[in-house]
């Protein structure tokens, strides 16, 4: 199998990741600004399908109107050109110092209007480019104190703009979803809407709860701790997959954004199983963009960009053709068997069974006996378990 990348790959890139100068909170820029145009034909030539960007990523922020319609009909040439796509923009509310308290959950009314109209401004450019999916990371949104504000307000105001951004999107009549990007920390000491399962309890408290997913990124969740193909699962279970940064993140500590794949390799390979081969008879279970939210390290010059934007792509290709030889192997699925999934599918009352039929049903309390069940018999995860990491490795 080839793991050169072709649009049909449907892979894509911030404008962000590839054009990061490399300034961090220790140190200044170690690489210079990437033309965004250049970006584009680059991207094309590697093999991408589309690159995403926040407004200030294309036009600096507070731009002229002229100078800003420049960067963008010349990003729409350079797509033109060369065929790729936007499929997805988001909105910068965390850099300027005006959002030192948030956007749009700043303490500050003034701010929170601000942030509002700039983006719905967003939102119209988003339209006008085609994109499919607006995504949102309140990476300000949040507080270092318990003190400084009442979480629930704090959550109505983000409904209130959440809400005022759907009325819009209808009353436009744009072909237009958003996608909440939650993360636990960083900037802010803690942010709202931390993990993916508290986005999609918030979702669910908004006026138009569909128009409105999730954009889950690897290493967020795993900044918290938690398991990024599990939060997926729930995510798919609830129809709100809606976009996906993909990345890499080695345990609990500050968001890397490395390579995809470069952090928790087997659970990116588990991700990987599950994007691809988890919907109905093996089918993909996401059909969005496959979308790099990333760093290239600081260490690294601009050869070293690229590589790393190869680096993604390659990593997704490769675990993809892995787990397809995973699920194609007579010998995992007679351990995936042995694992007794079959009957984690089965309902555990029976057609037709009521909770009546099962309260009468002696055999499953009054004659069923705990110690004698298993009889010594266990689950056989780890062998499948084995049998995944040599698939991972090629070893199989
Ligand atoms: C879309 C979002 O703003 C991108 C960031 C800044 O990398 C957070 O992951
Ligand atoms: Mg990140
Ligand atoms: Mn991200």
């Amino acid at each position: 199998m080839s793991f050169t990348p072709t649009p049909a790959d449907h892979f894509t890139f911030g404008l962000w990741t590839i054009g990061w100068p490399a300034a961090d909170p220790f140190g200044t820029a170690t690489r210079g600004p990437l033309d965004p145009v250049e970006a584009i034909h680059k991207l094309a030539e590697l093999g991408a399908y589309g690159m995403t960007f926040h407004d200030d990523d294309l036009f600096p922020f507070g731009s002229s109107d002229a100078d800003r319609r420049a960067a963008i009909d010349a990003l729409k040439k350079a797509c033109d050109e060369t065929g790729m796509t936007i499929p997805m923009i988001t909105t910068n509310t965390f850099s300027h110092p005006v959002f030192k308290d948030g956007g749009v959950t700043s303490n500050a009314r003034d701010v929170r209007r601000f942030t509002i109209r700039k983006i719905l401004r967003n939102i119209d450019l988003a339209a006008e480019l085609g994109a499919k999916t607006f995504v949102m990371w309140g990476g300000r949104e949040g507080a270092e104190y318990d003190f400084s504000k009442d979480i629930r307000v704090a959550l109505e105001r983000y409904r209130e703009a959440a809400n005022i951004f759907g009325d819009y999107v209808l009353e436009k009549g744009y072909d237009l979803k958003f996608a909440i990007e939650p993360k636990p920390n960083e900037p802010r000491g803690d942010i709202l809407l931390p993990t993916v399962g508290h986005a999609m309890a918030f979702i669910n408290t908004l006026d138009h709860p569909e128009l409105v997913g999730l954009n889950p990124e690897v290493g967020h969740e795993q900044m918290a701790g938690l398991n990024f193909t599990a939060g997926i699962a729930q995510a798919l279970d609830h129809g709100k997959l809606f976009h996906i940064d993909l990345n890499g993140q080695r345990g609990i500590k500050y968001d890397q954004d490395l390579v995809f794949g470069h952090g928790d390799l087997i659970n990116a390979f588990s991700l990987v199983d599950l994007l691809e081969n988890g919907g109905p008879n093996g089918s993909p279970a996401y059909t969005g963009p496959r979308h790099f939210d990333y760093k290239p390290s600081r260490t690294e010059d601009f050869d070293g960009v690229w590589e790393s934007a190869k680096a993604n792509m390659r990593m997704y290709l490769i675990l993809k053709e892995r787990a397809a030889a995973f699920r194609a192997d007579p010998e995992v699925q007679e351990a995936i068997a042995a694992t007794r999934q079959g009957e984690l599918a089965q309902t555990t009352l029976g057609a037709g069974e009521t909770t009546a039929d099962l309260l009468a049903d002696t055999s499953a309390y009054e004659d069923f006996d705990p110690d004698a069940y298993f009889d010594g018999k266990g689950f056989g995860y780890v062998r499948l378990q084995q049998l995944a990491v040599e698939h991972l490795m090629g070893a199989r």
